[in-house]
């Protein structure tokens, strides 16, 4: 499962976050927001992490230009628009990023429209994110969805799922949901832009947890269903 730390600031965040088992991270390209980062900035952290490591920067309501810009002098390995970015506008990026470079496209969940909305962007974007809606803020809110209501969001493109996420509520999120990856910033900070390393940790220890439990119940089916293979294939006496 893809893990995106997102909000980084400091490449020694970066590097330590990237070594406890983050899959991207996030840079917040949006002017305004607390965790702003230049493409400078991104660079110097971008330096110190494993090619491997993705590179997503989140932009809100900026012109296709800046995020190619941005793209390019941050070495992006993809962009996520987290603002009201239409399904028209995601078409005319795509036709300017390389291919390579991932579109993210997040709905912000007000309601079940958002979850319909979603629908429009399938075939304009690579990946869906929900997040949680606030009257104020484009992101980093700390706030979750209604996870219960999302049990029928099944999109036929991958998606991530985002808002309010902590180390201490993963598991029950996952629990509900199957997303294809999980996007966490304000749940392992101690403040904006300043990542909690402790917090981190926590939570890629409940997602190893989560997956030795997982691999252990897939252990004890594997001798019933063999046994019961072998048995279907005993070749016929009559
Ligand atoms: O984090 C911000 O400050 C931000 C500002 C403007 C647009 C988007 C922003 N963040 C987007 C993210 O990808 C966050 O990780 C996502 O909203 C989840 O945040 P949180 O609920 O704090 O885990």
């Amino acid at each position: 499962m893809r893990v995106k730390i997102c909000g980084i600031t400091k490449p020694e965040q970066g590097q330590a976050i990237a070594q406890l088992g983050a899959t991207a991270l996030g840079f917040i390209c949006v002017p305004a927001s607390p965790r702003y980062i230049s493409a400078k900035q991104i660079r110097d952290v971008v330096s110190q992490i494993p090619r491997h490591i993705e590179r997503i920067g989140v932009f809100a309501n900026t012109s296709c230009l800046e995020i190619c810009q941005v793209a390019v002098a941050g070495d992006l390995t993809g962009v996520q628009l987290h603002g009201d970015e239409s399904p028209e506008f995601c078409t005319q990026l795509r036709q300017l990023l390389p291919t390579s470079v991932e579109i993210i496209k997040a709905l912000r969940v007000r309601n079940s429209q958002a979850l319909v909305q979603a629908n429009l962007y399938i075939g304009c974007v690579d990946t869906l994110l929900l997040d949680a809606y606030h009257p104020q803020m484009l992101g980093g809110t700390g706030k979750t969805l209604d996870w219960e209501n999302l049990q029928q969001f099944c999109p036929s493109c991958p998606w991530l799922l985002a808002g309010g996420l902590t180390p201490e509520n993963v598991n029950d999120a996952l629990n509900q949901l199957k997303p294809n990856g999980i996007d966490l910033s304000s749940g392992v900070e101690r403040a904006p832009g300043d990542k909690d390393l402790t917090k981190v940790a926590h939570l890629f220890q409940q997602l190893e947890a989560r997956k030795m439990l997982a691999d252990a119940e897939l252990n004890s089916k594997i001798p019933h269903e063999f046994f019961d293979r072998r048995e279907i294939h005993l070749p016929s006496h009559s």
